[in-house]
């Protein structure tokens, strides 16, 4: 089981310090897509560049011209880019068929997606690298969190790497490992701490107790 650092509510400088405090920590580094708004892919460049050994994943959340977007994020050197679940079936193709001419890898993000079990299924048989069940900022505002849809595309999902993102904290984690994704995704559980080097390492101390 891997650890994700999302990275939403930073510049480019923050986001450098952040990652320097917590790298030993983490497996794979998330350029959130509010960064991307606001910074464009130079912050993805700019992050890989400075840790050339982490894992950078462009969370896009791309939901059409999938090959295309795909190259560009490419270019600005992530590992890893995020497809919208809810995307038509030629734009995740499209996705993966670039992704894989550039090495790289795809994640579905099933954010707001409603037949889980039967959109993971299809998603899973288009060849993407990671499905991984969301619960949004807006949805963790309602309350609400993906735990039981981690368990649901578990059930199906036969290839692809299984995730979790949505509000994790360092009491949630427990659960969460129980569940045994292959990725979990952790943004305001680690970033919201004044000291983010411990939080980070206590979750990865976790993942590797199992
Ligand atoms: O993609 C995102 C929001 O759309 C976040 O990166 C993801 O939800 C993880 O952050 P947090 O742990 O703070 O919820």
């Amino acid at each position: 089981m891997q650890l994700q650092l999302a990275l939403d509510l930073v510049n480019i400088p923050e986001a450098k310090q952040v990652v320097k405090e917590v790298e030993a920590y983490i497996d794979i580094v998330e350029i959130g897509t509010p960064v991307v708004i606001n910074e464009g892919l130079k912050a993805v460049k700019e992050i890989k560049e400075a840790f050339p050994d982490l894992l950078v994943l462009a969370d896009l959340k791309i939901m059409d011209a999938g090959g295309y977007e795909v190259m560009k994020a490419s270019e600005a050197g992530a590992d890893i880019i995020t497809v919208l679940g809810a995307s038509d079936d030629s734009t995740i193709s499209g996705a993966v068929q670039e992704a894989r001419k550039q090495n790289k890898k795809i994640m579905v993000d099933m954010i707001n997606v409603k037949n889980i079990e039967e959109r993971a299924q299809e998603i899973d048989a288009l060849g993407v690298d990671y499905i991984c069940v969301h619960s949004g900022y807006d949805h963790q505002a309602a309350g609400k969190n993906s735990f039981e849809e981690l368990n649901a595309i578990k059930r199906v999902v036969k290839n692809a790497k299984t995730a979790i993102a949505g509000g994790i904290k360092l009491n949630t984690l427990p659960e969460v490992i129980k569940a045994n994704p292959d990725l979990v995704i952790v943004g305001g559980g680690i970033t919201g701490h004044e000291d983010k080097k411990s939080v980070a390492a206590e979750m990865q101390k976790l993942i590797q107790q199992g």
